[in-house]
């Protein structure tokens, strides 16, 4: 695939009024090949709004490199800056700013008509303006004051507005942070859908793991201004490359203990009286001193007390101290070697409060930090 967004060590600094740490984002280095929807996720100030900003224009970078399918957009070298009514990128940000004294068609044409590289003729308004209505599913809608819709069709007419000149990149910064839930549910879809069928480079912002795991391609996660892994999501849940994103990506039961040694290819850590985890691991881990473990709560399999447990893998005794049916599983909190642990089980409830359970999991899911 070609090419389309590579980002070279973007940095840019604010400068803090007091002595507390500097805001900004620090040497950021991405590579998209085209069509990706790619999501910069992370907690409240990290940097993925800046780095948005930056891509769109709106900020000046300090250092770095912006390129679009090869057009340069910033370089600080050569100083180069293209300023963002020249960038062609479609945006939506949180507060999706539809115009209420305008109607549908008019708010969908407006870059259209206030583009300055390019004059449209009615003909054409008329025709990009129905095609990206059309994508957004809200054909037919153009007469209607924009005041007259839900806040998911508002949602879908900013969408519209910011493809209908056919961008080569649209940034989404928290763009489902106002909808309710089953709202955000039915546009997460909707959005997936749109940008395969229009096939535009999507940098997505969100701080919602949740939503960054659905619709991502590739996922960046931000850590104070700086990307701390890039990778497919499947990889960011499975290979959390630091403890932030193990912790900030999905849930996770941590263990801590001293290095006891090797054994083929897992490390084995003493994490109680006479209780070792064994972690498969290819990190260059010393052979002592103390190391933290993640374990995902769906990894962990609970077993009736005495009951045989097939294959190998690591076994932990432990007692039931919540269960929580949460419909389509169950969640239990166990208490394991002085280790309170969460599992997540998909079986129907089999195990009540208070009982003596064990615990198994594979040394392949017990990641080493
Ligand atoms: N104009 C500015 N002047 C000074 N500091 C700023 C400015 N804009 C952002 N910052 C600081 O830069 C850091 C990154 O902010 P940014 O808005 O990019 O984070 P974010 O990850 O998008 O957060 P959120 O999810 O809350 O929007 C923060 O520490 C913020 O306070």
């Amino acid at each position: 695939m070609k090419p389309s967004l590579k980002i070279e060590g973007l940095t840019k600094i604010y400068a803090s009024a007091g002595t507390g740490p500097k805001g900004g984002v620090n040497d950021i280095d991405v590579d998209l090949p085209a069509g990706t929807f790619f999501t910069l996720l992370g907690p409240s100030g990290c940097g993925k709004t800046t780095t948005l900003r930056c891509l769109a224009g709106l900020e000046m970078p300090d250092a770095g490199r912006i390129s679009v399918d090869g057009r340069i957009l910033f370089d600080d070298a050569s100083h180069t800056f293209v300023p963002a009514n020249h960038r062609n990128f479609g945006m939506v940000f949180q507060s999706y700013a539809i115009w209420p004294h305008m109607s549908v068609f008019e708010n969908v044409a407006f870059p259209l008509r206030v583009a300055k590289d390019r004059k449209f003729s009615s003909t054409e308004v008329k025709e990009m303006v129905e095609r990206a209505l059309n994508t957004v599913s809200l054909s037919g809608y153009g007469s209607r004051p924009a005041t007259q819709l839900s806040g998911g069709q508002q949602q879908r007419v900013a969408l519209a507005r910011a493809i209908v000149r056919q961008p080569k990149l649209l940034l989404l910064d928290e763009p489902l942070s106002n909808l309710d839930a089953s709202l955000r549910d039915e546009m997460c879809t909707e959005l997936r859908r749109l940008q395969r069928e229009t096939g535009i480079t999507t940098i997505y912002v969100t701080h919602d793991q949740t939503e960054a795991l659905e619709m991502s391609d590739k996922i960046a996660v931000m850590e104070a201004g700086r990307v701390v892994q890039c990778a497919s999501p499947r990889e960011i849940y499975r290979a959390p490359a630091t403890m932030f994103v193990a912790d900030f990506v999905g849930s996770t039961n941590w263990f801590e203990g001293q290095v006891a040694g090797r054994e083929g290819r897992d490390l084995l850590v003493r994490v109680g009286d006479g209780v070792t985890i064994a972690c498969r691991t290819d990190r260059p881990i010393a052979d002592s001193g103390t190391v933290r473990i993640a374990v995902r709560p769906e990894a962990i399999t609970v077993h009736g007390d005495g009951a045989a447990i097939n294959g190998n893998g690591n076994r932990l005794a432990g007692k039931i101290q919540s269960v929580g049916f949460l419909g389509s599983m169950t969640r239990y909190v166990i208490e394991a070697a002085a280790w309170r642990c969460l599992v997540f089980e998909h079986r129907d409830q089999q195990f009540a409060e208070g009982m003596t359970v064990s615990l198994s999991f594979a040394a392949e899911d017990a990641l080493v930090f």
